[in-house]
C-alpha cells in the first residue's frame, strides 16, 4: 500500500513523538522507504522500542530524548541527528498533548501545557530544522500533524484546537517564506486513529469510542499506517510542488455532519 511517495534512500528525517502511535508508524514507514530517522520524545524507553523495531526491519534510527517545549533541547536534537547521519532532509512535527475539558474550566497550566507542546514545540523544531537546511543549502520538507478542528473547532479541546490552528497558520506562513530555499511545509489532519495515546486522552470508555465512531462516515478508526502512508506522499518527491497545504485523512468525518439524520448508504 503506497502512494506516489518515491524512495527516501540516504535521506534523514526527525520525527517528534516518534515513540508511539502515529509518530512511530511514520518513522517506520520512512525507514522502510530507505530514510534514516531520528525519533524524539520525552520517554527514552518508547523511543528505544521504535529504534529496535526499525533496526529489526533492517533500517537505521536514532533515539534522542527531547522535550519539544525546550528550544535548546530542540537545537541539540537537530545537531545530534545531523551529526549521526551527516545531513538532514526534513521533519515531522507529530508530538502532542491532549485531554478533554470544557474551556471554561481549563487551568492556565493546562492551556500552557498543550499549547507549548503543539504550537511552540512545532515552531522550535521547524525553526531549528529550517536553519540546518539553509546551512546545508539543500531544501527539504516539513510535515505537521494537526486535526480538522484546527478550522472547525471542537468543544472540549480548546487548547489543542487553538494550537493546531496555530500550526496550520505557521505552516502557510513559512511555506511562503521558505519556498525560495526549496523547503516545503504541509500539514496532515488525521481523523480518529487507533492509538493508545488518543484512546486514553479522548475515548477512554466503550461509550466514548462508540460516540466517536458514529461520527465517521467510513465507520471505523484509521490505522496509524494509513496516516503514515499519506504522510510519506507529502514528505516525498511525489509532492515536490505542493506546499502550504493540509491533507485531511479522516474517513469523511469532518464533512459528514448530517442535518436531516442519517442519509448515507
Ligand atoms: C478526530 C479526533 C481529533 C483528535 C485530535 C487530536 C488528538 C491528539 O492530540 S491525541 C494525542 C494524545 N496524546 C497525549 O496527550 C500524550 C501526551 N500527553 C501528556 O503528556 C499530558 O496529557 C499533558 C498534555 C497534560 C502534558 O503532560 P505534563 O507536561 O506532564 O503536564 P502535567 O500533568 O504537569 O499537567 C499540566 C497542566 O495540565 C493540567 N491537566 C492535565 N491533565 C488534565 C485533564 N485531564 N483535565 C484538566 N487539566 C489537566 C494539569 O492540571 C496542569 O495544569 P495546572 O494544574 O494548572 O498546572
Ligand atoms: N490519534 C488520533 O485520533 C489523532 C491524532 N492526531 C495527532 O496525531 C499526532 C500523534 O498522536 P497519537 O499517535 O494519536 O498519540 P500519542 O499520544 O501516541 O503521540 C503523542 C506523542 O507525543 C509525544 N510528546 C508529548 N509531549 C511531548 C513533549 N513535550 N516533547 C516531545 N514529545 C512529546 C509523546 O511521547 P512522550 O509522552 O514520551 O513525550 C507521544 O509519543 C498528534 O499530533 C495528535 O494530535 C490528530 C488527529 C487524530
Amino acid at each position: 500500500m503506497t502512494l506516489e511517495s518515491g524512495r527516501f534512500d540516504g535521506r534523514t528525517y526527525i520525527v517528534t513523538g516518534g515513540g508511539s502511535g502515529i509518530g512511530r508508524a511514520i518513522a517506520q514507514a520512512l525507514a522502510d522507504a530507505g530514510a534514516r530517522v531520528a525519533v524524539a520524545g520525552r520517554t527514552a524507553e518508547r523511543l528505544d522500542e521504535t529504534v529496535a523495531l526499525i533496526e529489526k526491519a533492517g533500517g537505521e534510527a536514532l533515539a534522542v530524548p527531547t522535550d519539544v517545549r525546550d528550544p535548546e533541547a530542540v537545537d541539540a536534537l537537530v545537531s545530534a541527528a545531523a551529526e549521526r547521519f551527516g545531513r538532514l532532509d526534513g521533519l515531522v512535527n507529530n508530538a502532542a498533548g491532549n485531554f478533554v475539558v470544557p474551556g471554561i474550566d481549563l487551568s492556565p497550566g493546562g492551556w500552557r501545557a498543550v499549547v507549548d507542546i503543539v504550537l511552540n514545540g512545532s515552531y522550535y523544531c521547524t525553526r531549528a530544522v529550517a536553519r540546518r537546511l539553509r546551512e546545508q543549502g539543500t531544501g527539504g520538507s516539513v510535515l505537521s500533524v494537526i486535526a480538522s478542528y484546527a478550522w472547525h473547532g471542537h468543544p472540549g479541546t480548546v487548547h489543542s484546537a487553538a494550537a493546531k490552528a496555530g500550526v496550520l497558520a505557521m505552516t502557510r506562513t513559512l511555506a511562503v517564506e521558505l519556498a525560495p530555499l526549496g523547503i516545503r511545509l504541509n500539514c496532515i489532519a488525521p481523523g480518529p486513529t487507533e492509538t493508545a495515546g488518543a484512546g486514553a486522552a479522548l475515548w477512554a470508555t466503550q461509550e466514548a469510542r462508540e460516540e466517536v465512531l458514529a461520527t465517521v462516515p467510513a465507520g471505523r478508526f484509521a490505522d496509524p499506517a494509513e496516516i503514515a502512508n499519506a504522510s510519506l506522499f507529502l514528505l516525498g518527491d511525489g509532492a515536490s510542488y505542493l506546499t502550504g497545504e493540509c491533507l485531511t485523512v479522516d474517513g469523511g468525518q469532518w464533512l459528514g455532519k448530517q442535518v436531516y439524520g442519517r442519509t448515507s448508504a
